[in-house]
């Protein structure tokens, strides 16, 4: 018998990702794409591709339907990535993301993907209930037709299951989510400004946020903010709170960065490691991806190296 994922990576809006490389893009024009990839996305399909390069054991969980879905599926399939995939009605979303390297721009649209049922959304959570992962990743969207306190129900019921719940997620559904108090939430600036009403774009200002995150009762709150880096403060992780900064690199496209970060941050701690461990190597996943143009397609090989590279300070 199969061993038991460590990681359910519970994907409930995925995509077909479109990268397309489109130097000096001009909105209004039209241009020739020298150069573009099709790739399983969605924020979990991200996620799930770096945490198996990280060698963890990963089943994703997602809702597919239409050419599209199989296609997803077939991606994920040839990339070995274990997918349990929901039948669907209705089309999965393209997201097409537009990578500018001279002016060092990119523009990301976000299909909103097909509604689900009701009926299809149970579905899609018994299937995730029935894998027995210690550790679950909530990431990205919610599909339309579908309230966001659904969230808050998910992982009500896995908590009942005594699983780890980590939620990297956005708008209505994080705050849905916030309800339950998930055990990691880990969200960028803008996320997390959103959600608390102010404007988060500084070292000081994710700080801030951070710490009001764990007052509102989240145990492990992580605030990533780009080449800035990133800011992490935890209960079971001691009174401090920890920086951690990558050195300047030349990156390609920070699409992506924030699942590859997640990818890391989840794995070291399912490994036990310190909250300051746990950032060096998640920054050093995001810093990997920064330098791909494709989201999560990082060589393992360099993270230790990375990790070795990126300053860590507390507060
Ligand atoms: N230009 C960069 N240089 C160095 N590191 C970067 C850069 N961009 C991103 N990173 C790394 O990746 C992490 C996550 O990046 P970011 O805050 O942009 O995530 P995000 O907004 O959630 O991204 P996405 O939603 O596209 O996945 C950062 O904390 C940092 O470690
Ligand atoms: O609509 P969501 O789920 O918020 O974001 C979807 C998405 O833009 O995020 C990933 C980058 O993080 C892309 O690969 C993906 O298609």
């Amino acid at each position: 018998m199969a061993a038991s994922p460590t990681f359910c990576i519970i994907t409930p809006n995925p995509a077909l990702d479109h990268i397309l490389l489109a130097p000096s893009l001009r909105i209004g024009t039209i241009q020739r794409v020298p150069q573009t990839h099709l790739a399983a996305g969605g924020k979990g399909l991200n996620v799930a591709r770096v945490a198996r390069a990280l060698g963890m054991n990963v089943t994703v969980c997602a809702p597919l339907g239409g050419f599209t879905g199989q296609h997803v599926a077939s991606l994920a399939v040839r990339e070995g990535i274990a997918l349990t995939a929901v039948p669907i009605d209705g089309e999965t979303r393209i997201c097409t993301l537009i990578v500018d390297p001279t002016t060092d721009t990119i523009t990301v649209l976000n299909e909103q993907g097909p509604s689900l049922t009701d009926h299809h959304w149970q579905a899609f959570i018994d299937r995730v209930l029935k894998v027995q992962a210690t550790w679950n990743l909530i990431c990205g969207s919610l599909p339309p037709g579908i309230a966001p306190t659904v969230l808050t129900d998910l992982i009500d019921e896995l908590y009942r299951q005594n699983r780890y719940v980590l939620v990297d997620t956005s708008g209505p559904a994080l705050a849905a989510a916030m309800a339950v108090k998930p055990d990691v939430v880990k969200i960028n600036g803008d996320e997390a400004g959103e959600l608390l009403g102010m404007s988060v774009t500084s070292i000081a200002t994710a700080q801030q946020a951070a710490s009001e995150l764990v007052r509102r009762g989240i145990d492990t709150a992580v605030i990533t903010l780009g080449a800035q880096g990133a800011v992490g403060i935890g209960r079971r992780h001691g009174p401090a709170g920890v920086i951690a900064m990558p050195s300047p690199i030349t990156a390609r496209s920070p699409i992506g960065c924030g699942d590859s970060f997640f990818a890391g941050l989840a794995m070291a701690l399912a490994d036990d490691r310190s909250l300051a461990e746990a950032l060096r190597i998640a920054t050093a996943c995001g810093v990997a991806d920064a330098q791909t143009i494709e989201p999560g397609r990082i060589d393992p090989q360099i993270i230790n190296t990375l990790a070795q590279q990126i300053a860590i300070s507390y507060w």
